[in-house]
């Protein structure tokens, strides 16, 4: 195991998610089964303000018990490979079910407006307004609703349109207990470390700060929100853009160079340090391998308890 020691001067570790806290299959994996993809949507497609559903509202009436699922499937399985397939099998039917509600609403207007700034992407697949009010115009929008969001993770964009959608939709997962987020063991116990020893620390994951709390609040180390002292998203700015992590610094309270920022993207590390800010590159199983250049310019560690704080002994 290697020591990594943090500069004396940092005073708050800013950590990404995916691919640091967490494995990425649990972000990124296929679901294994498409019947219990299809039986799990059942179970998540109630609106939550109202009975019913919305104009497609008939979807909800065949509801699996949530009991009945798990028995089909531990808890931890699902878990492990969860999170955009869910996204991508089932977002057809979350938009029926919620299109009449307001959050609904609003995510898919930011989706056709981030769909306007994309429309000269090779690919991009635009969102109409819709034009009436019959059954089949509502299809026709929410088709396009879908294929966009399908084309967007095919690329693995980081939009914050995708990302708002995205931790909506987890919301009902989380909840009914069937998925919970996956944490690295060594994660837990190093952040009440550093805690101790006086570190602040703060997330920032290209995931909306709804689904970073959600991936914690209900964590497969319970819920652990309590280890953190503020989120930031894309809101803050793209994680590959420098002036973010000032932004960043400017919200916590301090100088750029008293922030350690992890994360397993060299792009995301090359824009903080621009910033001034310290940076380690994290390497887990499951990661994308790195070059050369990369392994041997940059700090890296495999696990977080290679952190040596000055403070602890
Ligand atoms: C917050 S959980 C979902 C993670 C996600 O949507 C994502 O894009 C991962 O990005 P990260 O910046 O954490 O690597
Ligand atoms: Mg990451």
């Amino acid at each position: 195991m290697g020591v990594l020691p943090v500069p004396a001067e940092v005073r708050a570790i800013l950590l990404d998610i995916e691919g640091t806290t967490t494995p990425i299959a649990f972000v990124q994996v296929c679901w294994g089964s498409h019947i219990w993809g299809w039986t799990l949507l059942r179970s998540l497609t109630v609106p939550p303000a109202r009975t019913g559903g919305g104009r497609s509202g008939g979807s909800c009436a065949q509801q699996a018990p949530v009991s009945a699922l798990q028995g089909k499937r531990e808890v931890g399985e699902v878990t492990r490979e969860t999170l955009f397939p869910y996204i991508k099998d089932n977002v057809k039917e979350y938009l029926r079910a919620h299109w009449e509600e307001e959050e609904c609403q609003r995510d898919v207007g930011l989706l056709r407006k981030q769909a306007q700034e994309d429309s000269s992407l090779d690919g991009a697949v635009p969102i109409p307004l819709e034009s009436g009010s019959g059954e089949e115009e509502l299809e026709r929008v929410i088709q396009a609703v879908v294929d966009n969001v399908h084309w967007q993770m095919s690329l693995d964009r980081k939009t914050t349109a995708l990302k708002q959608l995205q931790g909506h939709m987890w919301r009902a997962a989380y909840a009914t207990g069937l998925v919970k987020g996956e944490i690295f063991e060594d994660v837990v116990p190093a952040i009440r470390k550093w805690r101790e020893a006086g570190m602040k620390v703060y997330i920032y994951s290209s995931g909306s700060i709804e689904a970073q709390k959600l991936l914690f609040g209900y964590s497969t180390e319970g819920d652990i929100l309590e280890l953190f002292d503020g989120h930031f998203d894309t809101k803050i700015g793209p994680k590959v853009e420098s002036e973010s992590y000032r932004r960043i610094a400017a919200s916590i309270g301090c100088a750029t160079n008293n922030i350690l920022f992890l994360t397993d993207v060299p792009r995301e590390a090359n824009a903080a340090e621009e910033a001034d800010t310290h940076v380690a590159v994290v390497i887990r199983p499951g990661n994308a391998g790195l070059t050369d250049d990369e392994k041997s310019y940059y700090s890296l560690i495999s696990s977080f308890t290679e952190l040596f704080l000055p403070s602890s002994t």
